[in-house]
């Protein structure tokens, strides 16, 4: 039961323990008795962070959450692996990671879980949670932010996080233009009234590129005793047949295409009830994609209740603050190891080449197989020494793979520089001194 019950509430994760709030475990109606003493019992649980605890026999759970579990009297707990709503997530993920948007909508965001994931997706640069729930999006945005990582090792692309407080069924002229929005666990809180509206404002009005829609799969409930919604909220629960009759009538409606699928794999020889959760995969034709015209200028609704932005390489001082960093590094590299084989020298002698009077840097290191970088490498001017002072060409910074792509050209790569790193008198090479510990 203690089992059960932690992963009933959502608590195997750090981030999902601040879904315990009173208002979350009310609204999975989990009678108070139990979460009591669920908590007293999973406390000291949590604290040595040990939930793999033996369920207890004989404890009855009435609730069927909306969530990971779909739990029901102990005798039949179907527990997915991983949780439902994370395989939910990965789901939207992997769609990210396929079609590459660059804008995207979380429509009912809640605790804005799926957006902390997406936030992490190098092709994104808007994103934008809306609920209906003010107070949620209050309580979550912070986990939003930017944290220290994300300063010392920004992204490559801009990234505008953004919170609105609305109902979907309104039209917000801000949520135009986007590549794909989620609609996850969203339809089925609906009544027939908002229902009816919905595709109007999300399929006609906002007339995203693609748009996910999840929704229970009433069929997979018969696995459960209890024939009781997943969800006390929950307005409806589908069938297959009734989720995807409304799907296609919407698609056609709108111009779009539809695929259907599913996560939350039924167990061995219940095959035929289908996913736990049914999804829809909406695609805007190429004519309604024409028509799909941005009116930017139409009304604000919404109320914005978090907004951030992620430093990133396309921001100037981030972008010199890292060429600086990685100039730095490799230069450091460069200079350590021209000691280490000058020391190889001094024990051997024999090893100096004669004519070498510059000191010019070659590697004693076997290559192993050459990369095209590496190949690139090769032929870049090498690190040389002129008495006590150690030169690197920016001829040869620039041919970094990364330090290319960051700068460009070597015009660039000096600007970055600046007055930060000194450079030879003509300006062509970083030069550092060899007896100087201090610098690189
Ligand atoms: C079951 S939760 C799903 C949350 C989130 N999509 C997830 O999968 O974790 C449904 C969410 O939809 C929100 N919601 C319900 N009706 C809404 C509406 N008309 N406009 C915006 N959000 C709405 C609720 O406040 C709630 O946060
Ligand atoms: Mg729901």
């Amino acid at each position: 039961m203690r089992e059960t019950l932690v992963q009933s509430l959502g608590w195997e994760d750090p981030l999902e323990k601040r879904k315990a709030t009173h208002s979350s475990i009310l609204a999975r109606r989990i009678p108070w008795t139990v979460v009591h003493r669920g908590l007293k019992e999973t406390a000291a649980l949590l604290f040595q962070r040990n939930l793999k605890t033996v369920v207890e026999d004989n404890m009855e759970c009435n609730s069927v959450v909306d969530g990971n579990v779909e739990e029901v009297p102990s005798k039949k707990v179907i527990k997915f692996n991983p949780p439902l709503y994370k395989q939910r997530y990965q789901f939207v993920k992997n769609l990210v990671e396929q079609h590459q948007p660059k804008k995207v909508a979380d429509l009912g965001c809640g605790d804005v879980c799926l957006l902390a994931i997406l936030k992490y997706q190098k092709c994104v640069e808007e994103l934008v949670g809306v609920d209906i729930n003010e107070g949620r999006l209050k309580w979550n945005g912070s986990r939003l932010s930017p944290c220290v990582g994300d300063h010392l090792d920004p992204r490559e692309l801009d990234l505008a996080i953004t919170l609105y407080h609305g109902s979907v069924l309104e039209k917000d002229c801000r949520l135009l233009g986007f590549d794909l929005a989620a609609c996850i666990e969203l339809i089925e809180h609906f009544d027939s009234e908002d229902l009816a509206k919905f595709p109007e404002v999300v399929f006609g009005y906002m007339c995203p590129a693609m748009i996910v829609i999840s929704t229970p799969n009433s069929e997979f409930n018969s696995l459960f005793p209890c024939a009781v919604f997943r969800d006390s909220d929950h307005k409806f629960e589908w069938s297959r047949m009734q989720f995807q009759t409304w799907a296609l009538d919407v698609a056609s409606r709108y111009n779009y295409s539809v695929e259907f699928t599913g996560v939350g794999e039924p167990p061995t020889g219940a095959e035929d009830v289908g996913y736990c959760t049914q999804i829809g995969v909406f695609r805007r034709k190429a004519e309604a994609a024409e028509l799909a015209v941005l009116e930017h200028h139409g009304e604000h609704v919404y109320e914005v209740v978090y907004t951030t932005s992620y430093p990133s390489l396309q921001q100037i001082n981030y972008r010199r603050r890292v060429v600086i960093y990685l100039v730095y590094r490799e230069v450091s590299r460069l200079k350590q190891k021209y000691q280490v084989s000058l020391r190889q020298h001094e024990l051997e002698p024999e090893f100096i080449a004669p004519g070498n009077q510059t000191g010019k840097f070659t590697s004693d290191l076997p290559v192993p197989v050459l990369t095209e970088d590496d190949k690139a490498m090769e032929i870049a001017p090498q690190p040389f020494c002129i008495e006590d002072k150690f030169y690197v060409p920016l001829q040869r910074i620039i041919a970094y793979p990364r330090l290319g792509h960051l700068c460009g050209n070597v015009e660039k790569l000096r600007e970055f520089l600046g007055d930060v790193i000194e450079l030879n008198c003509d300006g062509s090479a970083v030069k550092v001194d060899l007896n100087d510990c201090s610098d690189f």
